[in-house]
Order: C-alpha cells, then structure tokens, then sequence
C-alpha cells in the first residue's frame, strides 16, 4: 500500500482502490484488469497451452460451472442506505486465527504449470494478506517450502487421502510439522471427470513428469518408489513416478463413511484436536453425517464444476445444508466465486468464508506472485467497498435478510 494514503482504519483494502486511481498521476495504470472475464481472456493468451486447458477445463458440456454462476445470479443484495460504516471491519475469525476477511484460497494442484514457483506464489501473498492458504496433496512444491513461504498466514492441507496408511500418516505428520493446523479431505475427485479437452490434448501434467514433488519429498513414497524399480534422481523416470504418485494418492478407489472417524483420530493426534473438514459436500444428509462422525466442519463445493457435469449449482444447496448443520459446524463455501457480490450472498446464505480457485490460478498464470496479490487485493478492496456500499459494518452482520431471491437466469454469458 502507498504509505502516503492514510489509512482510516487497519487493514483497510477499500484503499487499494486509490492506489489503483492514483496511478494515472504517474501516466501509469495497472498492469491487467481484474474482472473476471477480461482476466479470464488474458489467462487464455498469456498460460501455457497446457496450463490453460488444465485451469479451465471443466466436466462434461460444463453445465455444472454454468449452474455455479446462474445460481449467484438468482440472489440479489439489496443495499441499506445512510448507515455509518467507517468503522466497518472485514476481518473474522476461522478456526481460531484471526484473518483479514472471510476468504481464503482454494487448494488447487499442480501451480507450476501455472508459473515455474507454482504453489509458492499464492502461499506468499496469503501471508502478507493474512487470509488462510490451503496447500493440496497434488501441489507441486513441497510442504514444507509452502509452508515457509505463507509465513504466518493460516495454513490449511487438504488430503487426497491415499489407502496406503503409512504413506498417509507421513503426509499428515509432514502437514502438522510445518505448520499446517486444519486438516481438510477432498472426497470428489477419486476419479478424474470426463474432461473432453483436457483428454482430447492428453494433458494430464503428472503423465509428463511434472508436478509429483510432495511426493518426491516424501519418505514414504520415496521407498515406495525404490520398491518399484524406479528412481527418483532420474528424469527419465519421472513420468512413471509421477503416475505412480497419482495412481497411489488419489486415482484409486474412493474411501467411504467408515474411513472418516479413523482418520479424524489420528489427525486429532497428530495435531493436538486441531479442526477435520470434509470437502465436496452437496447434499444435507452428507452433511448431518459429517457432523454425525465428528467432523468440525465441511466445504460446501461442487470443484467448480469440474467432476459431475450436470449437477446442482453449489449455491443452490448451501441454505439446504445451513438448515441441516448450520448450527453443528463450520461451514465453508466454493464453486463459482467470481466477485465481492458472490462473497458476500454466500455469507449472507450462511457461510463463515469463502475458498477462491480460479480467480488466482489465472492471477498466477498471467503475472506469478504479482498476478495474485493484484487479483486478491482487489477482491478483498472490492468485498470492503460493496459493505460499505451496501450499509454493513461486520461480518456477522451479513444475514439472508440483505438478500432476495429472484427467479429466471437470463443474461448470462461464458464465464460470467
Ligand atoms: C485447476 C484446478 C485444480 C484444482 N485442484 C484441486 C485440488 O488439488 N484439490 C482440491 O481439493 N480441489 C481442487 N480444485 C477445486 C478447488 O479447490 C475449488 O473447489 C474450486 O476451484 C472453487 O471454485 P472456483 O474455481 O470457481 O473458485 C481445483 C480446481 C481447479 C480449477
Ligand atoms: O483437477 C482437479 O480438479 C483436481 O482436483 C486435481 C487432481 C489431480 C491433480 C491436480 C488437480
């Protein structure tokens, strides 16, 4: 932030608004816009082919990403006027930390086809931020490294739990040790969808030997590589480690309700009762379960579309699952996010934050760590502007009462 705008309170993003504005008295102006379809069409010329297929890619015809956003657009916010708001405060609190607002960045795999740093782009703005990072099981930087990058920023892992118990112990103990305090397992993505472009250009990063290196860093796999033959310090092997990294972690046979309280357990163990969430959740009996076997909380995602063509938007069913649990756990929101407006109707629908995926990977792709802070330091200005604008002073002030619900999807157009 420009030391020279003063800010009224802290942190106080609505000023990067200025800084943006006051850039044109340096003749200057900032390097990409970050309304998400221009940032869309940007990622597109500037990502690698690979990369671009992989970020955008989606399941099916993508009726499912399409439902994500015509669900957003059914809310509308209805503003309250001559309210004072200087004293307005985005920050909240989220498993015990304290952050600057009640949105974090989605756990999304494989960063390096994105920027050559990869994970460690995002990780580092999430620390000057001071919103929670989740790292996945599928990154491409080693735990430890992300975790030395997010500095003190809250650090989520998410688990793509392998069936190879020591191997998962290995991953969770690695997660604690560096810092990670929220566990949070990914339960719709055991089986990659029917991604048609991605498999029309046969894209799949971990093929090609990229991407494997928590793996790579990890005892546990490292002698199960040796035991099949293969060699870590040798490139040539590396498409083969990388499909055994994927076929061992996540492209197995899904886990069922039976696994969840074990593995609850021993995270609880291994962290001291730190909280246990479950991602991908979509229908209110699957949610009653998690709170039934012990969970702290759920994600409310449907991958952005990405793996059941033609479900639900995820928006959809968050007021179903906040009537079934709402007042029994934690509940996170994704799938769909898109702006400041989004945030706040998924607060409003009951949501204690929100996860952001694409907005960043694109971020990322277009401009590394830059791209990242300029994308997340937008919403967040634009998240403090719209209470502001919308006569909110506090999170918890957001209720379903500042929104109406409005039938009809007409005008919707590609990624909007
Ligand atoms: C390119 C890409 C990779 C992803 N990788 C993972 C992953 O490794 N683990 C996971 O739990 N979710 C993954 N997701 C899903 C995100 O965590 C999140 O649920 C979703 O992106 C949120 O929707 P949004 O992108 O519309 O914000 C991925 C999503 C994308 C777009
Ligand atoms: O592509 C995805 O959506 C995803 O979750 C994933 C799976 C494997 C590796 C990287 C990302």
């Amino acid at each position: 932030m420009d030391p020279s705008i003063q800010p009224e309170r802290e942190p106080s993003y609505a000023l990067y608004q200025k800084e943006l504005f006051l850039l044109s008295q340096k003749g200057s102006h900032p390097e990409f816009s970050t309304r998400p379809d221009k940032l869309e069409e940007l990622a597109k010329e500037t990502l690698s082919k690979g990369g671009w297929l992989y970020a955008s890619c989606n399941a099916g015809l993508g009726w499912t990403d399409r439902a994500n956003r015509e669900a957003f657009y059914r809310w509308r916010i209805v503003p309250r006027m001559l309210v004072d708001t200087t004293a307005r405060d985005t920050t909240t609190e989220l498993f015990g930390h304290k952050i600057s607002a009640p949105i974090a960045f989605a756990p999304i795999g494989i960063n390096k086809i994105y920027h050559p740093l990869g994970e460690l782009n995002a990780a580092k703005v999430a620390g000057e931020l001071n919103i929670p990072y989740c790292l996945s099981t599928a990154g491409s930087q080693p735990i430890e490294d992300v975790a030395k990058a997010a500095g003190t920023a809250p650090k989520f892992f998410q688990l793509y739990c392998p069936h190879d118990e020591e191997l998962e112990d290995s991953l969770l103990q690695r997660a604690w040790d560096s810092g990670f305090d929220v566990c949070i397992m990914t339960l719709d993505t055991w089986q990659l969808a029917w991604r048609h472009e991605d498999i029309a250009n046969s894209n799949y990063a971990f093929y090609r030997g990229i991407g494997a290196e928590i793996g790579l860093t990890d005892p546990v796999f490292r002698k199960r590589i040796k035991e099949a033959g293969l060699d870590p310090e040798k490139a040539e092997d590396m498409p083969q480690i990388g499909e055994k990294w994927i076929d061992n972690v996540w492209h197995g046979k899904a886990h069922t309700w039976e696994k969840v309280p074990k593995l609850i357990k021993k995270w609880k163990e291994i962290s001291g009762g730190r909280p246990f969430l479950l991602k991908g959740i979509q229908h209110p009996d699957d949610a009653i379960k998690a709170v039934e076997v012990g969970c702290d909380g759920i994600v409310v995602s449907n991958h952005a579309g990405r793996q059941v063509d033609g479900a639900v938007g995820s928006l959809e069913v968050l007021p179903e699952i906040v009537d079934a649990v709402g007042d029994k756990c934690t509940i996170l929101f994704d799938s769909g996010i898109r702006s400041a407006a989004d945030v706040f109707k998924a607060l409003a629908l009951g949501a204690k934050a929100v996860l952001v995926g694409r907005l960043y990977v694109f971020g990322m792709g277009i401009a590394g760590e830059a791209g990242v802070r300029h994308v997340m330091k937008s919403l967040l200005a634009e998240f403090d502007i719209l209470m502001n604008c919308a006569g909110v002073n506090k999170i918890s002030d957001i209720k379903k009462s500042h929104l109406r619900y409005v039938e009809g999807v007409g005008g919707l157009s590609g990624t909007l």
